[in-house]
């Protein structure tokens, strides 16, 4: 049992829930009934739910699980994977999980993702791109894409490779085996196992910790180990945060505050450190 009472944030969504709590905000894949795979839906109420944890101030740590003990998610909906991507009710051909895994990768606040059962295919890419994996002891963890027509080159080849390394990368996604939760622990793949029945209070117990420290900090840290791997986009980043403080510094006000009373600024009074 947890201590923690969950308010439902009702956005008419069918295919996740999404609440929130104590400053966490959590996002559930609601789909059991195919292991919580992903339709283009699916993926259009993630990015809806992120987008309002990433904009809430009173937010501080995001959870992304799926529902039921069985799957935390197994990819892209294999029934609905048309030419050229998955598609919705509109008739587009859509690989709008890309988009999900950029938002969560930029959200300026740490994503747990928290699993039990298989973390497989595009699931398991969306595990990857969370900042911190707490498993359950039920959890299993692959690639599928070779065996199914399908494969990520962005994050989940590269950024899969700067965790568990080039050779394992390669054994994961060329052979496409499944790993258990001791696996993925031995290999960096995960942060912590615990028992299933201990999963969201040790989740909850991470976020708590995290909500103690500095939110500032943790934004910075995040958007800097990002633009290590992330070339010009990470630096763009890591630079918008950057600038978000300044604007909060007294000497980024003046300049605005010159413009706007139409005098030179003055930035004499602003010390310059080593
Ligand atoms: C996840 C499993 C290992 C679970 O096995 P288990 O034996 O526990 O359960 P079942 O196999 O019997 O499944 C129960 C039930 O769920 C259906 N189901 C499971 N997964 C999916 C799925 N992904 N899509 C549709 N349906 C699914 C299954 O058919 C059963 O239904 P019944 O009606 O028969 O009861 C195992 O299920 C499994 O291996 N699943 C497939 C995993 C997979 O291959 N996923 C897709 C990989 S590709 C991908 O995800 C992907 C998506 C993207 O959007 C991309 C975008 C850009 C680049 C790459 C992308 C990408 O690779």
């Amino acid at each position: 049992m947890t201590d923690i009472t969950w308010t439902l944030c009702d956005h008419g969504y069918t295919d996740i829930v999404y609440d929130k709590a104590e400053g966490i905000a959590r996002v559930t894949i609601n789909r059991p009934e195919v292991r919580n795979a992903f339709r283009p839906l699916t993926v259009q109420e993630m990015l809806h739910a992120f987008t309002d944890a990433r904009d809430d101030a009173e937010i501080g740590v995001v959870i992304l699980r799926g529902a039921g003990d069985l799957a935390f998610c197994s990819g892209g909906d294999q029934r609905v994977r048309g030419e050229g991507g998955y598609v919705g009710d509109d008739g587009v051909p859509r690989l709008n999980v890309l988009d999900l895994q950029r938002l969560i990768r930029t959200l300026p606040k740490p994503v747990i993702a928290s699993v039990a059962g298989y973390a497989i295919g595009g699931g398991h890419v969306l595990h990857l791109i969370c900042d911190l994996t707490i498993a359950a002891d039920n959890a299993r963890f692959g690639q599928t894409g070779p065996k199914v027509g399908s494969f990520d080159g962005g994050y989940g080849a590269s950024y899969m490779a700067r965790i568990v390394g080039q050779k394992k990368a390669r054994e994961i996604w060329f052979l496409c085996r499944q790993y258990d939760a001791t696996q993925a622990l031995e290999m960096g793949l995960v942060n912590t196992v615990v028992p299933l029945a201990e999963l969201e209070a040790e989740t909850v117990k991470w976020a708590r910790e995290m909500l103690a420290n500095s939110p500032t900090a943790l934004r910075f840290l995040k958007a800097a180990l990002n633009a290590d791997c992330d070339g010009q986009a990470g630096l763009q980043e890591l630079a918008g945060s950057a600038t978000l403080l300044f604007y909060l510094s007294e000497e980024g006000k003046e300049g605005k505050q010159a413009f706007l009373e139409k005098r030179p600024p003055d930035f004499k009074k602003f010390k310059r450190f080593p």
